[in-house]
């Protein structure tokens, strides 16, 4: 062919300024376009073959090779595919297809989709020119009677095609490596960019460094490695789950995500119709450090990486997970605003929550020991999900665990099933173990169990169980529960029991002195007790959602405290105030103080005016006590 110059097809101005302004953050997309372009090629002639209609003289074995030259400044892709013949070079790369190129950019210059201006005109070769300022391919068709082409472009309009040299069938594109590249001359972004898009790719990719020192055992002779793939070409998601072992899945986890912790358990998806969908969802181990889950969902297409946790694909919840995801029937270059409103990404979505719901509850059907194992890693995600998609709580509602303060798990219904006849319709919880022990303590000589309830996302989860749940109501350990410790039996009415009441209650207001508690007298079953505090659930609820919201600054006094200290009968020490309520002695008001402190500090911190004259009035109680 004799020398050709020409002006590529364009009818806009000039594309190129357009490329590199759109496109320049996220510029090492260009890797994966030339790679996919090789891989595309090679999967062709593959083809071609198995028809019968190519012949490759033995060269099979298929390759995509990016060698980096910094002196030279230049970042070459190579690959043995299909190659172009000059008129497939004119065809596909001198008219970029670009019919109506000014209707597109003004449609779309301004909404910021910047990938789909690639995926949809066809123009992955031409985001070369993002990073470079001169372009070359060298290409020759598998067609034995084809000549080679040398085709050049300085990122202008116009172009160069002669005939060229390649001696083999195949394609190499040359970038000289401007400005805007400059970061790509580094061999380890190279690298990354590669692994970050190309990891899955279905052909071996190898990165040469030209200029690069070779390495030299201890006595300076050259060692000579085999080359390595930077991908793995046969990734295990696109395997049939029955043939891959826990080993190989613990191993392809740690490999992709980098994450050295055993993953909990996983699930394969595999599904051919009505869409095609592949993919592994793994449930990650807790992050000790910050008992928080990090999840990442990769998403690709064909092998070729789109990006990390849509979420128009990926219900929110499920991010906190770790896995891949291959969608073929996405388009290759995923625009947000296209997936928002299109159907199938919509049962996409569906598909996987319903997966994630149906192994949970296979697990807890068949192996209620592991589930119990993994519940606490798995709960903030199941709890997270459940406020997130309704359906997906519909679908988990009856596996929901509860761990209770006798360390066993329970489900709500398992829960009132065990306490029918202690307990209607209420669920008792823990928030701290600790600051609670009174509490838990006296339910337990009730033979009552609590559950645990101390994650953040708790208090929210559990207000949407009682709003889904007809007449379940939890209730903390310190509220409401002097009606399910009294002792009935000892309930009398009559006169003497009321005025004795009445003195009590005026010698511990006298003593404490505070207007805002209030203060009810009552026989409990235990003698253990001589008061303790109680405060109202719903009032509780609303101090912590305030504190949460930040909006302690706001007037606190606009909610009551509701604190109301439980004065035991059945105590000695308030037998002994009953007795002795009328002498106005100062012991008396030693004892109803120190019984409301006590009761104060089972209950929350005291404040440190408060501690200072407790531990005063501690040190008298015991001289007291010697003299
Ligand atoms: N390495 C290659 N080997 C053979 N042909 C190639 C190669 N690179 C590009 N081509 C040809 O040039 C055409 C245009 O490539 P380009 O990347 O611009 O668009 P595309 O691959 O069709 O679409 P996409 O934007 O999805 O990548 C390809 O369809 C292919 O025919």
């Amino acid at each position: 062919m004799s020398k050709e110059k020409g002006s590529l097809s364009i009818h806009s101005e000039n594309i190129f300024p357009i490329i590199k302004k759109w496109l320049y953050s996220d510029h090492d997309i260009f890797i994966r376009e030339l790679i996919s372009n090789s891989c595309d090629a090679i999967t062709k002639v593959k083809r071609l073959e198995s028809f019968g209609e190519a012949d490759l003289h033995g060269e099979t074995d298929f390759f995509v090779k990016l060698i980096l030259d910094s002196t030279a400044r230049t970042l070459k892709f190579k690959d043995n595919g299909i190659g172009m013949t000059d008129d497939e070079v004119r065809k596909y790369i001198n008219q970029i297809a670009f019919s109506g190129a000014e209707d597109f950019f003004n449609t779309y210059k301004d909404k910021g989709d910047k990938d789909q201006i690639i995926g949809h005109f066809g123009l992955g070769f031409y985001s070369a020119f993002m990073v470079a300022d001169r372009v070359e391919i060298d290409t020759r068709s598998y067609r034995d009677e084809s000549e080679p082409v040398k085709w050049s472009c300085d990122g202008g309009t116009e172009f160069e095609m002669e005939k060229g040299e390649k001696l083999n069938r195949g394609t190499e594109i040359t970038l000289h490596l401007g400005e805007e590249g400059e970061s790509f001359l580094n061999e380890y972004t190279v690298r990354s960019t590669i692994e970050k898009y190309c990891s899955f790719m279905p052909y071996p990719i190898y990165l040469e460094v030209a200029d690069k020192e070779p390495q030299k055992d201890e006595e300076g002779n050259i060692i000579v490695e085999e080359p390595k793939a930077l991908n793995d070409v046969d990734p295990l998601y696109l395997k049939q789950p029955n043939t891959c072992s826990d080993e190989d899945y613990k191993k392809f986890y740690n490999s992709t995500f980098k994450d050295f912790k055993e993953p909990l358990f996983w699930i394969h998806l595999n599904m051919d119709y009505p869409f095609n969908l592949k993919g592994i969802l793994y449930f990650p181990k807790l992050s000790t450090e910050f008992d928080t889950l990090e999840g990442q969902i990769k998403l690709y297409n064909n092998q070729v990486f789109i990006a990390n946790n849509i979420k128009e694909v990926i219900p929110e919840f499920l991010l906190l997970l770790k896995g891949v995801i291959d969608c073929p029937d996405l388009p290759l270059n995923v625009s947000r605003s296209f997936l928002q409103n299109d159907g199938s990404v919509k049962k996409i979505s569906e598909y996987i929550t319903k997966k994630v719901a149906d192994k949970l509850n296979q697990l807890f059907k068949s192996d209620r020991q592991s589930y119990e194992k993994f519940w606490g890693d798995i709960s903030p995600f199941v709890k997270f999900g459940s406020l997130k998609d309704e359906k997906f709580y519909k679908k988990v509602e009856t596996i929901i665990l509860y761990k209770t303060i006798s360390d066993k798990y329970v489900t709500v219904e398992e829960y009132l099933t065990n306490l029918e006849g202690k307990l209607e319709n209420q669920v008792y919880y823990v928030t701290d173990k600790v600051q609670q022990s009174q509490y838990i303590k006296l339910l337990q000589e009730h033979d009552i169990d609590a559950v645990i309830l101390d994650h953040n996302i708790d208090s929210p989860f559990i207000s949407l169980v009682e709003s889904k749940k007809d007449n379940i109501s939890f209730k903390r350990v310190d509220s409401d529960i002097a009606d399910l410790l009294k002792d009935k039996d000892a309930e009398t009415d009559d006169e003497t029991n009321k005025k004795e009441d009445e003195n009590v209650l005026s010698v511990f207001k006298k003593a404490i002195n505070k207007e805002e508690i209030k203060i009810q007298i009552e026989s409990l079953k235990s003698d253990d007790v001589a008061g303790m505090i109680i405060l109202s659930e719903n009032t509780r609820r609303m101090q912590d959602m305030m504190k949460m919201y930040g909006m302690s600054g706001l007037n606190m006094g606009a909610i009551p405290s509701e604190e109301t200290l439980v004065l035991n009968k059945k105590h000695p020490l308030i037998q002994y105030v009953i007795e002795k309520s009328l002498e106005d002695t100062e012991t008396l008001n030693l004892i109803a103080q120190q019984v409301y402190d006590l009761a104060m500090i089972s209950h929350r911190a005291l404040s440190p005016e408060d501690m200072s004259n407790f531990i005063k009035r501690s040190n008298e109680i015991m001289k007291h006590m010697i003299s």
